[in-house]
Order: structure tokens, then C-alpha cells, then sequence
């Protein structure tokens, strides 16, 4: 495999005292997207958590472009260059948009790159966040992540709520952030249009990683990927609405 910039190795993950995530190793590469899939509750969050330093890491280590950060707090693994585009994360909503990039700006970050990405957010750029629409909030979150000047970004479930289309915009821009450098990985419960953006995937059930290959292994089979979300025989006391969406997303395309 190519050389990781993000390289976990056997980590385990604990809310309080309840362990949720168990020995997980996934490696994210450059310039890429890797994607990490699961059914709800299968600790994508926790795992994401855990590496960002937000919730305790009760086993193993976590390199970041060489950097054992695994000790570190939160704010020193962002310094390292770890960007965390965290599920429901919101806007100021009474600042502008151009001050919530300002704010969000460190060292050289450069506000024409993320409206370079994002024009939709240069045309509204005077405007108060709170009246942008909610792919357009989610546009920003994404915008102030790539100020920070992240080497990776973790991005979780920046659809929640969201149509197909606008997804799909976002897809595009998570592809482009790939080529200004920075490797990304996502949380996402569109699978499919994660797939396709992706290079390599992991999938999650009950907090240890089931699958681990090239999106394209996965990309096109619901089946396949039901099986990985929920095991052979899937368990009605575990179901939620994730395969639905699986299926219903399959019949949309
Ligand atoms: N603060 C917490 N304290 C205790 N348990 C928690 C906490 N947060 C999450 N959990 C539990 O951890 C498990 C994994 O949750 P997590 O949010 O990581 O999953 P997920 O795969 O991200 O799911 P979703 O798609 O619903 O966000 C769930 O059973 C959840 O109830």
C-alpha cells in the first residue's frame, strides 16, 4: 500500500468507561479520499472522535505525517494538521460569511482558494451565515475547515439532511480538496456517492472494521455492502434505516 498520512494502528475507543471502538487499524492516504462506512451506531463517530482527541483512546497509536499524536490534546493534533469537519457542526450564524472564513483563518490560509472552491460563497460572501441555505452552511463548515490548512481532514456526515443534489456538490468539493493537497477522510451515509469519490473504504459494525479495500470493490453492490453494514444475517433488534437509504439512494441514480 502507498505511504500514509494518516496511519491508526490498533485503536480502541471508550465514551466514559463503555468501550465502543475496538483495535482499529486504517491507514488514509495522500491526496486522496478514503471512506469509512457503517450502519448507525457502529462507531464511525466514536473512531473519528478518538482521532481527533475528543473522546479516550484506551489503546494503540496514531501517526500524522510521521507525528505519534495518539498523546496529544485535541488542539495540538489540529496544530499537526489534523482538520475535524464534525457531524452537525454549525456556523456563526450572525457573522457574514467572509467573517466566518476570517475567523476560521490561520497562518497563510487563503480566503480565494476556499471561493475558488466554493463561488457560491464569494456571491453570498456579505451575507449573514444564518440566512445561507443548508448546503451552503455545510459548504462554509468545509470552507473554514480548509483555512485551518488541514494535511487531513476528517469530514463526518456533511449530508445529514441534505437532497442527493447537494451532495453531490459537496462530493465534487471534498474530490477538489484532494488536489489542493489535503487527504480526506469520510463519514458518510451515502455511500454510494461516497464510493465514487473514494479510493479505499473501511466499513464499520459494532466497532470493529469488517471490510477494509478499493472503493470499487464495494461501489455498485448493495448487497454486498448490506451484508458488511449488517453481517449475513442481519439482526432485527440491530435495524435501522441504513439499508433503506442503500437501497432507495441504488434507486435514484
Ligand atoms: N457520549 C456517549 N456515551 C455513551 N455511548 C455513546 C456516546 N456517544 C455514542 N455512544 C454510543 O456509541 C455507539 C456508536 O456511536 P457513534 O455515534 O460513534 O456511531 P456512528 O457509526 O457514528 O453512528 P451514526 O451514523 O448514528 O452517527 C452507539 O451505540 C452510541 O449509542
Amino acid at each position: 500500500m502507498a505511504e500514509q498520512i494518516l496511519d491508526v494502528r490498533d485503536i480502541s475507543v471508550a465514551r466514559g468507561d463503555v468501550p465502543i471502538v475496538y483495535d482499529v487499524t486504517l491507514g488514509v492516504q495522500p491526496e486522496a479520499v478514503t471512506v469509512l462506512l457503517g450502519a448507525n451506531g457502529a462507531g464511525k463517530t466514536t473512531l473519528l472522535d478518538g482521532i481527533a482527541g475528543l473522546a479516550k483512546t484506551t489503546s494503540g497509536t496514531i501517526g500524522l505525517a510521521g507525528q505519534a499524536i495518539a498523546g496529544l490534546p485535541t488542539y495540538r493534533r489540529a496544530h499537526a494538521g489534523l482538520g475535524y469537519a464534525e457531524q452537525a457542526r454549525t456556523v456563526f450564524r450572525s457573522l457574514t460569511v467572509e467573517q466566518n472564513l476570517l475567523v476560521a483563518r490561520t497562518g497563510n490560509g487563503d480566503l480565494g482558494t476556499a471561493y475558488r472552491l466554493f463561488p457560491e460563497l464569494e456571491r453570498r460572501r456579505a451575507l449573514g451565515a444564518g440566512h445561507l441555505s443548508g448546503g451552503e452552511q455545510q459548504m462554509l463548515v468545509l470552507a473554514r475547515a480548509l483555512l485551518g490548512e488541514p494535511k487531513v481532514l476528517l469530514i463526518d456526515e456533511m449530508s445529514l439532511g441534505l437532497a442527493p443534489v447537494v451532495v453531490r456538490r459537496l462530493m465534487s468539493a471534498v474530490r477538489e480538496l484532494t488536489s489542493l493537497g489535503i487527504a480526506v477522510l469520510l463519514v458518510e451515509q451515502f455511500a454510494h456517492l461516497a464510493l465514487e469519490i473514494g479510493s479505499r473504504a473501511y466499513v464499520l459494525r459494532k466497532g470493529r472494521v469488517v471490510f477494509e479495500g478499493p472503493c470499487a470493490d464495494l461501489a455498485g453492490d448493495d448487497d454486498l455492502l448490506k451484508q458488511y453494514y449488517f453481517g449475513t444475517a442481519e439482526d432485527p433488534a440491530e435495524h435501522d434505516d441504513t439499508a433503506e437509504k442503500v437501497a432507495a439512494e441504488g434507486e435514484a441514480r
